[in-house]
């Protein structure tokens, strides 16, 4: 299943209300932008859905959850962890098998930064960590991405490279998004949430950036 219907979205904290009740519904082959300013309620309704379609999902969090003791590669392979066997993945701690070497290899060239395959997580830069949690969810293979802000700490050329490469990877998305530009030129649907509600629903087609700019 690539896209979901879902209703009754809503989530609380402290007995306040910060998304829906709402309803949202993404067709298979959709690519759809998450945009609203800071504390509008994305990320939230991205955990939502994600706790509802969980299976058939690859996520990008913000929190990107990478284990900083471990190289790159494993980080990657962790978003096949649960396709293996006890045995199968306690091996590849040790000693990784060639098959998995040569495809994260492939993915982390993707996403240009080959060289990093065996270095730890926590000797990379803010921009090369959100790019292996990209590459985590590319290896997860799931028809279906939910990403929260995967590309805010990458400069201008790295953002397009990997905006097209997640494109390329999941032929159906829900990715929130700060950049307006980034939205409109990746994404085939422009979701606004204002207050933890849908304020927009529209075509990227049928809009401007200057459409966008009320919802901040
Ligand atoms: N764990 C939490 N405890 C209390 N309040 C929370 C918690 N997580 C989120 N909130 C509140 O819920 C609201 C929505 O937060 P959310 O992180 O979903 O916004 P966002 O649109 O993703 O913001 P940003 O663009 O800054 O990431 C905010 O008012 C935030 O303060």
């Amino acid at each position: 299943m690539a896209g979901f219907e879902l209703s009754g979205l809503s989530a609380s904290f402290g007995g306040t209300r910060v998304v829906g009740p709402l309803s949202l519904a993404i067709r298979p082959g959709e690519q759809v932008a998450l945009v609203g300013k800071s504390g509008a309620g994305k990320s939230t309704l991205i955990r939502l859905v994600h706790e509802e379609v969980n299976r058939h999902t690859s996520l990008v969090p913000q929190e990107l959850g990478l284990v900083n003791a471990l190289p790159v590669f494993h980080n990657v392979f962790m978003g096949q962890l649960d396709r293996h066997s006890v045995w199968y993945n306690t091996v590849t701690l040790i000693k990784p098998f060639a098959e998995d070497k040569k495809a994260i290899r492939a993915l982390l060239t993707e996403l240009d930064m080959p060289e990093k395959l065996w270095t730890p997580a926590a000797a990379l830069s803010g921009g090369q960590r959100q790019r292996v949690a990209i590459a985590r969810a590319m290896y997860r293979k799931a028809e279906l991405l939910l990403a929260d802000e995967p590309v805010s700490a990458l400069d201008g050329p790295m953002a397009h490279l990997v905006m097209r490469r997640l494109k390329q990877h999941f032929p159906t998305s829900l990715i929130a998004l700060h950049d307006v530009e980034l939205a409109l030129a990746y994404c085939t649907r422009i979701v606004g949430i204002q207050d933890g509600q849908v304020a927009l629903d529209e075509s990227s087609d049928k809009l401007t950036a200057s459409d966008i700019v009320s919802l901040y």
